[in-house]
């Protein structure tokens, strides 16, 4: 896909966004490439849904600047809006109308072609595995199927950019992973930017790039890949038979903080295999079993926002905190 200027599919200068006292989004910049599926990252109350607002033109935004498939978003409002489509968090759809009536209703919006309509409402539900629920009434679909029905709806007009607004909340890992393989095989089938937001790390990991946003500003923004790598140390998990002695020997003999977490002593180090051995001669207590992980996206968020997302969301991972400041 290429934008009429032939630039990115998202390009976003200095754009923030002010309620009140509070800023919402604090100057952000960036931009997307076409064909790239770009994740917004952040726990709750980050600034997700106010940005993916703004670049959809349903929330003005109070300073700086976007385009998106190359159009203004405050001055080109309609060209913006004629070339994306939108997934949102609460659902739209029409509960009493059928599957196939509700994508009808939104391609007459959206002014398509009587001849392309019959053909794109039966690519879109082909696509969302809905063809044999065409006629069914949307009351009557699980959640899941609302939620692939919403993502047809989005492509029917042959959107440049979709957005997705926590395409997979609520859902159950088995829809969640379906609704997945559709975005996939969008980028396949589809000359399309995916643009969308999720508080799921583990989902972060399909994204070609992702950004990390947090209180409003980017903190952090690459492949899922090099953000791992940059985090650069390790999770070392050990089970033995005195935590609080083992504890204590790691910050007498390494130097190191370690806590206990899932049942076991865990610190981060790193070049986790490299210092296991050092571990069994060195600490001066059993040691059961030793697991070591490279960094998640999980690790990620904590060594750049300095809290994990489920801290940031209430949880409690004090031990995590610690050990990844270092
Ligand atoms: N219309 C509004 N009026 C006042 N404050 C708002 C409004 N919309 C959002 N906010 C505030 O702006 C901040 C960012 O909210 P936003 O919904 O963009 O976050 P988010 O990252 O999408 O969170 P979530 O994952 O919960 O959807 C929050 O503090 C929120 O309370």
């Amino acid at each position: 896909m290429t934008t009429p200027n032939g630039g990115p599919a998202v390009a976003v200068e200095g754009l923030s966004k002010r309620y009140g006292d509070l800023e919402a989004v604090k100057g952000i910049g960036f931009d997307v490439p076409p064909g790239e599926v770009f994740g917004f990252l952040g726990p709750n109350g980050a600034g997700k849904t106010t940005t993916i607002g703004m670049l959809c033109t349903l929330v003005r935004p109070t300073g700086g600047a976007a385009r998106v498939a190359g159009h203004d978003i405050v001055a080109e409002r309609d060209e913006v809006r004629r070339n994306i489509g939108l997934v949102f968090q609460d659902p739209t759809l029409d509960a009493y109308l059928t599957a196939e009536q509700n994508l009808r209703f939104h391609g007459e919006l959206y002014g398509l072609p009587k001849d392309v309509m019959n053909e794109r409402i039966a690519l879109v539900l082909d696509m969302v595995d809905l063809t044999d629920r065409k006629d069914g009434k949307v009351e009557t679909f699980s959640g899941g199927m609302k939620r692939r029905l919403e993502i047809a709806r989005g492509l029917l007009h042959s959107p440049r950019v979709l957005f997705l607004d926590e395409p997979t909340v609520g859902l159950d890992p088995q829809t969640r992973s379906a609704i997945w393989g559709y975005i996939n095989q969008l980028k396949d089938t589809e000359d399309i930017t995916i643009f969308l937001t999720t508080h799921y790390m583990e989902e972060a990991e399909y994204c070609d790039r992702i950004a990390i946003i947090d209180h409003g500003e980017i903190v952090v923004l690459d492949t899922p890949e090099k953000l791992k790598a940059s985090v650069g140390k390790d999770r070392v998990q050990i089970v033995t038979g005195d935590d609080e002695a083992a504890i204590a020997a790691l910050k007498d003999r390494f130097g190191i903080d370690a806590g206990v977490h899932e049942g076991a002593v865990t610190f981060a180090v790193s070049s986790g295999e490299e210092f296991v051995p050092r571990l069994f001669s060195e600490l001066g207590v059993a040691i059961r079993s030793v697991h070591v992980a490279r960094p998640s996206l999980d690790d990620v968020f904590l060594n750049y926002a300095g809290t994990t997302i489920r801290d940031a969301e209430g949880g409690s991972n004090e031990w995590a905190r610690r050990m990844m400041r270092r």
